[in-house]
């Protein structure tokens, strides 16, 4: 990586077509500038006029968000190709020409995506627009952090490109992504609303509840799908707004591909690492919130000491451990779980704290973490193989590690959970829950019939 001096915008632009020349190759250019605070969501709706697909994340209580429009670079592949994936970034970033002198975290280039659940199952023509692994890095990219905006230009120049052309264009699309004169519109009204194969799926939590009972696994996360049509198109915008005000404790997702967009807010975080420290979440074992403050403490306590949601729990935590180990040291785990609440339920959760060893990487950690038995179950193998047998859907993205990595070796991913795919005029929802001895198939019923509502509420519901 080339990390130029202060330079203007077009000095670097002919920086990096002149090395275009001379590389007879594509040359990555990353350019950083702080710029006046903008609202993350109507930059993220201006973005649909950009060419190319957005992406949006945020962690409200932290302020942080990024907003991404366009493609600079593109790095996809069937399959789940950890390693190519990590090399074709690293290889992009040692080429690449970068201007960024604040270096705040999620600012310059960035390669932000996500995976399916399980490359190995029967692909359905729902999730025909996305990879098994798939990155981008914004053409241009929104950071907030710590109540300071940001704005990234990347750009891949070409030989021919002319540099004034390149500026030209770039200051055309700033005016009107940064553009405050605009009014969200407003989120989707529901026509039809439809479970699908519920009595399908209660017959199949029994059957893992049985191959359980059995002593074949100890536990296996099974999930179903609700689908729904609206009177019109869809607009992602003001979905993402609404999610942002109504969940907090989550991390809200937006990755679009074409005419399709997966988006969440999930509460669970797969991995985060910056300068080298490791955070991660135990997170598994529900409970509905209470309508006072007394009967939802009553259910916390009772959620804290239930068997069922411990034993759910406990896999968990003993799996991740386990994982962490394999590349950390200075593990720090809390020997009991807490009660984590969400708008409208609450779960077991247990963090995690290491140090990541040198040598290891994101994606180290991600390979070795997915599925946790928050999403899969235990042992690994077992409850996959299941899954892919029995379970009538393909989760697609669902369930899958989603986010963002920087140049500087510091990333975050969730679990793409409470999520939905929004496809035009249609949107469909995910929910999951984890399958033990003692689960019921009308009390698993319930608890992913919660578990829908974060989206739902947001979609009209
Ligand atoms: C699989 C989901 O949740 C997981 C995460 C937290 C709690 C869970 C549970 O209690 O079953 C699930 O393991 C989902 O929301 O779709
Ligand atoms: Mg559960």
């Amino acid at each position: 990586m080339i990390q130029t001096d202060v330079k203007s915008l077009t000095d670097v632009l002919r920086d990096a077509v002149e090395s275009a020349k001379d590389k007879q190759a594509p040359q990555l250019l990353s350019y950083t500038k702080e710029i006046e605070n903008v609202d993350p969501f109507l930059f993220f709706h201006q973005a649909n006029q950009i060419e190319g697909d957005r992406v949006f994340w945020s962690r409200s209580e932290e302020n942080f968000y990024l907003v991404g429009a366009g493609d600079a670079y593109s790095i996809a592949s069937e399959g789940h190709h950890f390693n190519d994936i990590e090399r074709k970034w690293t290889s992009l970033l040692s080429n690449a020409i970068v201007q960024n002198i604040h270096r705040a975290p999620g600012t310059g280039p960035i390669a932000f995506g996500g995976f399916s659940f399980d490359p190995k199952k029967d692909k359905k023509t729902l999730w025909k627009n996305f990879s098994d692994s798939q990155f981008r890095v914004p053409a241009y990219l929104l950071t907030i952090v710590h109540n300071r905006s940001f704005l990234t230009v990347n750009i891949v120049a070409r030989k021919e490109d002319h540099p004034e052309q390149l500026h030209y264009e770039i200051e055309t699309n700033k005016v009107l992504l940064t553009n405050s004169d605009v009014t969200l519109p407003d989120g989707p009204t529901i026509e039809l609303k439809t479970e699908i194969g519920s009595d399908c799926w209660k017959e199949t939590v029994k059957n893992a509840t049985d191959l359980i009972q059995k002593g074949f696994a100890n536990k296996i996360v099974l999930a179903r799908e609700m689908r729904l049509s609206f009177k019109n198109r869809a607009v992602v915008s003001p979905v993402l707004k609404q999610l942002s005000e109504t969940q907090s404790n989550s991390y809200i997702f937006a990755f679009e591909n074409g005419p399709d967009c997966f988006l969440g807010a999930t509460p669970e975080r797969l991995v985060r690492i910056e300068d080298r420290q490791l955070f991660s979440t135990c997170l598994a074992g529900t409970a509905p919130r209470g309508k006072t403050k007394e009967e939802d403490e009553r259910i916390g306590f009772e959620l804290l000491h239930d068997e069922k949601n411990r034993a759910e729990h406990e896999f968990v935590v003993k799996m991740i451990r386990e994982a962490v180990a394999a590349c950390c040291e200075a593990i720090d785990i809390p020997e009991k779980p807490r009660v984590y609440p969400l708008r409208n339920l609450q779960h077991l959760h247990t963090p995690v704290r290491a140090q990541l060893k040198e040598g290891y990487s994101i994606f180290d950690v991600i390979q070795r973490l997915h599925p946790t038995p928050a999403l899969g179950g235990l042992p690994r193998d077992t409850s996959l193989a299941f899954i892919r047998a029995e379970e009538q859907m393909d989760r697609g993205w669902y369930g899958a590690p989603i986010g963002w990595m920087d140049a500087n070796d510091n990333g975050e991913f969730a679990v793409a959970i409470r999520s939905a795919l929004i496809q035009g005029k249609e949107a469909t929802l995910f929910s999951g829950c984890g399958v033990v001895k003692d689960s019921t198939p009308e009390a698993e019923y319930q608890e992913t019939a919660i578990k829908f509502t974060p989206m739902l509420s947001v979609l009209g519901g």
